[in-house]
């Protein structure tokens, strides 16, 4: 019997090292609690026979296990192989999976008769690595498997293969009668087979044209691939000289992919230190080694994927394979197959692209390891950074993280001897690192109605006058972040929210950036009726644009947010232009913070530093700290210094301080102890169960009976239940129970046991969260 992607027997599941390891444990139970609404009534029918093979079959539904099934076929089927079966009403296409021998032995004593799988599919089967990875990770985020697997099979009927498509292709030969239209479509076809549309859209004819120009002789129909392959990226092409640090940290991560084993490995080096090119030579490396190797680079942000590409064809003479969430159906189905083949050796994408159904993985980048960006907060939620270290301990391959900013759970990790790390010291180039000022605006406040200081003003003066580009940042999007009525108080919110209504200006609508919801603004409170009374308090971008353009009238200046540019493209065109200097004063929001390399840039100013320090978040002060050096970390890039000045009430932050100083370490350090005293991760482990209902009485009754259903353990506390911050969204109330334990507490155990001792009530759900990071 092939046993090609089996997973060998008797494996020792746990013996990867690493922080996120945690032990075996039966969920099936605790699963059945959690996620019991989703699960079909009707399954398979499970009674007895013997012929045939016996096979695990799990599907992508949120389910806890897999279901056994026969199959007819002479072989039986290598555990990843995509088949289709009866589940309740339906055919459902599954994944062959490894079986729970301890459920099987329960169920042999039974007389069984099994339903038959339908079809065997003829696609790759997941590899061995995955479907280790997939178990593992249901374990640790604790949602089922079935719901895990779905992550992997996200593109529908990607597994079917190919239905060719019809092409038309040209024969090199003239038909006799030739008119100007065949003329276009013959030329248009001469490059590569098109489709009948795309042949006459580019000649400017009727699809008719195209088609008689096949009689005709001139044209030719084939068969073609829908899904074209990747070109294979260039591993002779030499990339640029490294510097004597590259080099180094370069080598030392080659000696490790060389050595063919697990180590995460920090890349930690200041902004434009250079860290892409010692992670590209990294790639180069680990996919010359074995010509069937793939590697993956992760990004944070889907803006910064496209320029981001482009840099990698530079780099290797092809462009990556793609994904992300704005990729289209079909572009989707190319990555996937093309991964699924082995074709695809180099993917760059967002978190997601974890779960490509790589069949060689042997390489995984996380750029920006800090970034909170890789934290999925729906559907299943978990750390994207966290799962990519876990995946290669588990495969036995490298996971290079890099940053300018580690976060400390990574910084931890090196201190303590988990993870290796190479450090790059300067800049490439010896460019300086910018000059970093705090404005305190107690005493250098703005004129009423203004957000930028008198010495911000003359700094950015100073700039346009020698004609060098100026960033001012401020992390919130559209006009104002509160309407309130100058009459009653009234504060705008959702309906059914306790989430502020954020005007913006452009549209004039208000906006809720949280539930989505929108509205022209009213001319009249709702509340007192008065009429013209609402106003705008607070900046946004928009606003801050507003002064901007009133201040300096001859200046080119733009705005950029997730809502002034929708989408890659058009914030593409603004970064571009920024680039080329045809933008004086970019006004923006984190989605130019992180990168961008942009040559002229010198100034950059922080219009509101305090914004991300509110709040009683247990990372505000890190995440301030990363986004602030990140944004500031724009200027002066090339050869010009640059300089970033900060505004902030709270000039005497220890946050602000050590970043004005540019002592990252001692920073890291304060904020070290200070977890280390809370028993807040990474020295400790945390867990946040959130129970939700629209009835606020019974989530009440729910989130009390469970806090008293908490089983007593050592090195264990339960804080809460609390109200979330915004505690009523989209007419849901919510409510959040926190675990913290000692770092040696099996946290998802402790979980399961609770969870069984806790009776579910009707219409509140329960979510768990390992190692959350959002409080909202
Ligand atoms: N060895 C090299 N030869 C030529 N140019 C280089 C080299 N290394 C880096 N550069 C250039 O220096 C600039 C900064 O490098 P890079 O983007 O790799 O830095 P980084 O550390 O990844 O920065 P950030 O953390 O800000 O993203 C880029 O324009 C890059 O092309
Ligand atoms: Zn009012």
């Amino acid at each position: 019997m092939r046993f090609a992607h089996g997973l060998p027997v008797g494996r020792d599941r746990n013996s990867a090292e690493t922080d996120l390891g945690i032990k075996r444990t039966s969920m099936n139970k605790m699963q059945q609690l959690l996620y019991s609404d989703d699960t079909p009534d009707a399954l398979a029918t499970k009674t007895a026979d013997d012929t045939g093979h016996r096979v695990s079959v799990l599907f992508p539904l949120p389910l806890p296990k897999a279901y056994d099934y026969l199959c007819d076929s002479a072989d039986k089927p290598p555990i990843g192989s995509f088949v289709a079966a009866p589940f309740g009403p339906r055919e459902v296409v599954g994944v062959v999976w490894p079986s729970d021998d301890g459920e099987r032995a329960k169920k042999k004593s039974k007389v069984q008769k099994l339903k038959s799988i339908n079809q065997v599919y003829d696609a790759q089967p997941l590899a061995a690595d995955l479907v280790d990875f997939i178990d593992w990770a249901a374990e640790y985020t604790m949602y089922p498997k079935g719901a895990m697997l779905r992550m992997v099979m996200r593109v529908k009927d990607a597994f079917e293969g190919p239905r060719m498509q019809t092409a038309f292709a040209a024969t090199g030969e003239k038909p006799a009668r030739m008119t100007p239209q065949r003329e276009a479509v013959l030329a248009a076809a001469s490059t590569a087979p098109q489709s009948a549309g795309q042949l006459a859209s580019a000649a400017g004819v009727s699809e008719a044209v195209v088609r008689g120009l096949v009689g005709a002789g001139g044209l030719l129909k084939v068969d073609v691939d829908p899904d074209p392959p990747f070109i294979a990226p260039d591993l002779l092409r030499a990339g640029p000289m490294l510097s004597g640090d590259q080099q180094y940290a370069a080598d030392f991560v080659a000696t490790i992919i060389e050595r063919d084993e697990h180590k995460g490995i920090l890349i930690d080096g200041v902004t434009g230190s250079g860290k892409t090119e010692v992670y590209f030579a990294a790639v180069a490396a680990a996919l010359s080694k074995d010509p069937d190797a793939q590697a993956l680079i992760l990004l944070p942000e889907i803006a910064l994927t496209l320029p981001f590409l482009e840099r990698v064809e530079e780099r290797f003479g092809a462009a990556p394979a793609p994904w992300h969430s704005e990729l289209t159906g079909a572009q989707r189905r190319r990555t996937w197959r093309r991964v699924a083949e082995g074709q695809a050796r180099l993917v760059v994408g967002a978190r997601s692209a974890l779960f490509l159904p790589f069949p060689k993985l042997k390489l995984i980048v996380v750029d920006e390891e800090h970034d909170g960006a890789y934290k999925q907060e729906e559907g299943v939620i978990y750390h994207a950074r966290d799962l990519a270290v876990a995946r290669g301990a588990r495969a036995g391959f490298p996971v290079l993280l890099a940053s300018a900013t580690p976060s400390l759970e990574t910084v931890v990790n090196v201190d303590e001897g988990r993870y290796e790390a190479v450090g790059l010291s300067g800049r490439f180039n010896d460019a300086q690192m910018p000059d970093i000022s705090l404005i305190d605006m107690r005493d250098d406040t703005p004129d009423a109605g203004k957000w930028l200081s008198p010495k911000l003003v003359e700094e950015v003066d100073k700039n346009l006058s020698v004609n060098e580009q100026t960033l001012l940042f401020l992390n919130r999007r559209g006009y104002a972040p509160l309407t309130l009525c100058r009459r009653c108080g009234h504060k705008m919110t959702a309906p059914g929210s306790d989430t502020m209504l954020v005007e913006h200006r452009f549209e004039n609508r208000l906006v809720c950036h949280h539930t989505g919801f929108s509205m022209p603004k009213p001319s009249v409170c709702p509340v007192c009726k008065a009429v013209d009374s609402l106003t705008a308090c607070g900046p946004g971008v928009e606003r801050v644009a507003e002064e901007a353009k009133e201040r300096w009238p001859n200046a080119r200046i733009e705005v950029l947010s997730s809502d002034t540019a929708p989408g890659p493209q058009t914030m593409r065109a603004v970064l571009d232009a920024m680039k080329a200097g045809e933008i004086d004063i970019l006004i923006a929001t984190q989605v130019a913070a992180k990168g961008h390399h942009f040559p002229n840039l010198t100034l950059v100013g922080v219009v509101d530093a305090d914004l991300g320090l509110a709040g009683g978040d247990l990372r505000a002060a890190e995440r301030t700290y990363q986004l602030l050096s990140q944004v500031t970390g724009r200027a002066g890039r090339a050869e010009k210094p640059g300089r970033a000045m900060i505004q902030t009430y709270q000039a005497d932050a220890s946050v602000l301080k050590a970043l004005a100083s540019g002592d990252r370490d001692a920073f890291l350090a304060a904020e070290a102890m200070g977890r280390q005293e809370l028993g807040f991760p990474p020295y400790g482990r945390l867990a946040a169960v959130m129970l939700r209902s629209p009835d606020e009485a019974a989530l009440d009754r729910a989130a009390n009976a469970m806090r008293a259903a908490a089983p007593l353990a050592d090195g264990v506390e339960i804080l809460g239940p609390a109200r979330a911050p915004i505690y009523r969204l989209r007419g849901i109330a919510r409510m959040r129970l926190l675990v913290k334990t000692r770092r040696n507490v099996n946290l998802q155990a402790y979980l399961i046991d609770w969870l069984k001792r806790t009776k579910p009530q009707s219409g509140v759900r329960i979510t768990l969260d390992i190692n959350p990071y959002s409080f909202m």
